[in-house]
């Protein structure tokens, strides 16, 4: 694969300062979403990284009432657990103005994400795509939303031509199992943001993007490389 053009990076030397230049970022995204089309969309990742972002993001005015949040991923777990990306967003993204918005969880209660699948697929599948800006994440192995380093459905989950929305996602490193929006989902939206924090991440990012060592094996790279939508990174120490 070719490395994108498409990557462009803004650096921060203040988190804080990071967290509300994407959240002002993302609500223009919606507010022309609601101009343009009288609703917008939103799909966030969960895990430690967004919890500035989410808290910023809660206070921007915009009409909530008329956007739909969703994840990226999800742990299959209850959204009483510690664990539970859904228990992130509704603690600290859905209060404040944006409590107005509507939640699309990807966990369903089944007793597997297998179990769940159907029913989180129509859920995404309900949702007036494309999305208005997706926010990806990044794990320390290399993997964002749910594409784990081994997974059990990893290359049908990156396949760019893959016809399924969601997919299950079982892997050592997940702690637990998963179901994540596909690679061709999560590409079908106007703006793809990619929240980093830390050098590690940086130097893992940057190797991962002209695919030097073991990096030219993490999953993040088949978003760094995909030419179907800008990603634009926000880096933070
Ligand atoms: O497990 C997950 O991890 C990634 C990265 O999380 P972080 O704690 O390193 O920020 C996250 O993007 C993903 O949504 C989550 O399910």
């Amino acid at each position: 694969m070719t490395p994108s053009l498409n990557v462009t990076t803004h650096s921060f030397t203040d988190c804080r300062v990071q967290a509300t230049a994407l959240a002002e970022r993302i609500a223009g995204r919606l507010r022309a979403g609601l101009a343009e089309r009288g609703n917008a969309v939103l799909a966030v990742s969960g895990g430690s990284t967004p919890k500035q972002l989410f808290e910023q993001l809660s206070r921007e005015q915009l009409d909530w009432s008329r956007v739909q949040v969703t994840l990226v991923d999800e742990r299959w777990v209850p959204d009483t657990d510690e664990r539970s990306n859904a228990r992130l967003v509704r603690s600290l993204l859905l209060q404040h103005a944006a409590a107005a918005a509507s939640f699309v969880p990807l966990y369903t209660g089944d007793a597997s994400p297998e179990a769940g699948l159907a029913t989180a697929s129509a859920r995404i599948g309900a949702l007036p795509l494309p999305f208005d800006a997706v926010v990806l994440g990044m794990g320390d192995d290399g993997h964002t939303a749910s594409f784990f380093p081994g997974g059990d459905h990893l290359a049908e989950a990156l396949d760019p031509d893959g016809s399924a929305p969601v997919l299950p996602m079982h892997a050592a490193g997940a702690g637990e199992p998963r179901i994540t929006l596909t690679l061709p989902t999560l590409l079908q939206t106007r703006a793809l943001y990619l929240l980093v924090t830390g050098e590690k991440k940086r130097d893992l990012l940057a190797d991962a993007r002209l695919g030097i060592g073991a990096a030219r094996d993490y999953p993040v790279r088949a978003v760094l490389t995909q030419q179907r939508v800008s990603v634009a990174v926000y880096w933070c120490p």
